[in-house]
């Protein structure tokens, strides 16, 4: 039998890179993109923390399963840390990913490259009918480039520059980006917790 594990978003990037991560550990990953019937939760909270648990424990209730929640960001230091847990949406309700960069771009196109700091983070909750619910977090250290550079990934990953691999985030494989990013560092953390979980 598939071993299966639920992950509560409907963003396709992040599916997307839950797949890759758990394949090697012969895991289907089911998203709510498979369970249309399942609802949006709204996003109330105002940490990625809160958001995580909210998403993770509304699902696992709601489909009597263990349930893993992904909630995300990124914190521009120029920018006072936004847009941070408001980063999906940033450029409005449609939540655009080219607006959203468009926007930050014309935001920092005065902040030299010298004070472009950024960093991703992301936090993971799981929860379920038979376990207290954790969270374990990750982050990812960067700088904002001043135009768009790559095609993968998702989000800002054009726009986000990691000096480690000299590369931006859309530059990369999906290796190389699950290796050094807030997701996979998350979800490393989240292995050596739940040891029987993959
Ligand atoms: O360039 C990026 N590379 C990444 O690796 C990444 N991770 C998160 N983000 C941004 O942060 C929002 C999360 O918001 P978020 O956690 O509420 O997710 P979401 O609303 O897109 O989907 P869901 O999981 O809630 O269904 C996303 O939409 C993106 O804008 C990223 N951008
Ligand atoms: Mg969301």
């Amino acid at each position: 039998m598939t071993k299966r594990v639920i992950i509560a978003t409907k963003n396709r990037g992040k599916a997307k890179e839950f797949q890759n991560m758990f394949a090697p550990y012969g895991y289907e990953v089911q998203t709510l993109l498979d369970l249309p019937h399942i609802e949006d939760v709204e996003e109330t909270g105002t940490t990625f923390e809160e958001n995580a648990i909210l998403k993770a424990e509304t699902v696992a209730e709601e489909l009597d399963a263990l349930v893993i929640a992904d909630d995300s960001g990124l914190a521009i230091d120029a920018l006072d840390g936004r847009p941070g847990v408001y980063s999906a949406r940033y450029a409005g309700e449609e939540k655009s990913d080219e607006n959203n960069m468009d926007k930050v771009l014309e935001e920092l196109k005065d902040v030299p490259n010298g004070d472009r700091n950024a960093r991703f983070h992301c936090v993971l909750a799981i929860a379920g009918p038979e376990i207290e619910t954790h969270t374990v977090t990750g982050t990812c250290e960067g700088q904002i480039l001043q135009e768009r550079r790559g095609t993968n990934g998702f989000g800002y990953d054009p726009i986000f520059f990691v000096p480690s691999l000299e590369k931006s985030m859309a530059e990369m494989t999906p290796e190389e980006k699950s290796s050094i990013s807030h997701r996979g560092n998350a979800l490393e953390k989240l292995r050596s917790l739940i040891t029987d979980l993959v």
